[in-house]
């Protein structure tokens, strides 16, 4: 039987981030997909590329979740990613109570790469308030987990496990903290906490140390098909660990500033 899961996210039109990238990764690992969208970024050529956000209105959001979850009333297993905004981040909350989902991966996306910091604050609060609680595994990167766990910076693997704790105590109950290529040394770490052990995944980073457009997309969609096959949490997490590193091996340039994640890379 094929697994199915459900995604709710936003689009980025270049292919490189977001719902593109979660159905893409869903298929890539033998998972039928279904997809909400919360909001629609085209990054604009002429102005930098600046993210240009449209959120989806949300009476469409919770049409959308409705046509999902009635098509396939069995779906137990939900990615959250970008929601935008705090109008969005009510409706999904809202159908986190009407649909009983065994499994959620969050991504807590609070800013695009590129965008300023200070529209993020109030999508910060709705979202710790109304959806972190409810999750099974959340995997917030460096700035992320800063900003969640509430301390001033993370600088090092102590830190983020120290962040990593922190956000625990919100009520998840998985934390996939990544360093990324945000944290010093030659590897890109990230570390798994369930409560009482850390279990460190890491490789040689790739590439000039710049970010890749769409890796933590990736990622948590790996898991959230690793987790709809009915794999375990760790597993879940190594198997996405090996996906996004190969996917990163073989980025694709683009005309952007960044380079974007090739889903198709990963054979396991
Ligand atoms: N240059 C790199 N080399 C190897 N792995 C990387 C690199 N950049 C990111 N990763 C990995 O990609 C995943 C997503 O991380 P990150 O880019 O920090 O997330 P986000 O896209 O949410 O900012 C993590 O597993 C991280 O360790
Ligand atoms: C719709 C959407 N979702 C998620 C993200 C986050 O992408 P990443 O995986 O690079 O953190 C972005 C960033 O541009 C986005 O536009």
């Amino acid at each position: 039987m094929v697994a199915i899961a459900h995604v709710i996210a936003g689009s980025e039109a270049t292919g490189g981030a977001g719902i593109q990238v979660d159905l893409k990764t869903f298929h890539q690992r033998g998972v039928y997909g279904m997809g909400t969208l919360t909001c629609i970024v085209s990054m604009d050529p002429n102005d930098n590329w600046n993210h240009r956000f449209v959120p989806v209105d949300p009476q469409v959001i919770a049409d959308q979740i409705e046509s999902a979850t009635h098509a396939f009333p069995e779906v137990d297993t939900l990615k959250i990613g970008m929601l935008g905004t705090p109008e969005t981040i009510d409706v999904v909350a809202k159908a986190l109570t009407e649909h009983s989902y065994r499994q959620i991966v969050l991504d807590p996306v609070l800013i695009c790469k590129t965008q300023e910091v200070s529209p993020a604050l109030a999508v910060d609060t709705a979202l710790r308030e109304k959806i972190v609680p409810h999750v099974t595994v959340i995997t917030p990167n460096v700035f992320e987990a800063t900003v969640l766990s509430g301390r001033e910076s993370i600088e090092n693997l102590g830190d983020l496990i120290d962040a990593a704790k922190k956000v625990h105590e919100l009520g998840p109950k998985y934390v996939v903290a990544k360093g990324g290529v945000e944290l010093p040394g030659d590897n890109a770490v990230d570390i798994l906490f369930d409560g009482t052990d850390v279990t460190v995944y890491e490789v040689p980073k790739i590439g000039d140390g710049a970010r890749i457009h769409g890796a933590g997309c990736t990622l948590a969609a790996a898991i959230t098909a690793e987790l709809a096959k009915g794999t375990e949490v760790k597993e879940a997490v190594r198997i996405a660990k090996e996906l996004v590193t190969e996917g990163i091996q073989q980025r694709l340039a683009t005309a952007t500033p960044f380079t974007t994640v090739w889903q198709g890379a990963y054979q396991g």
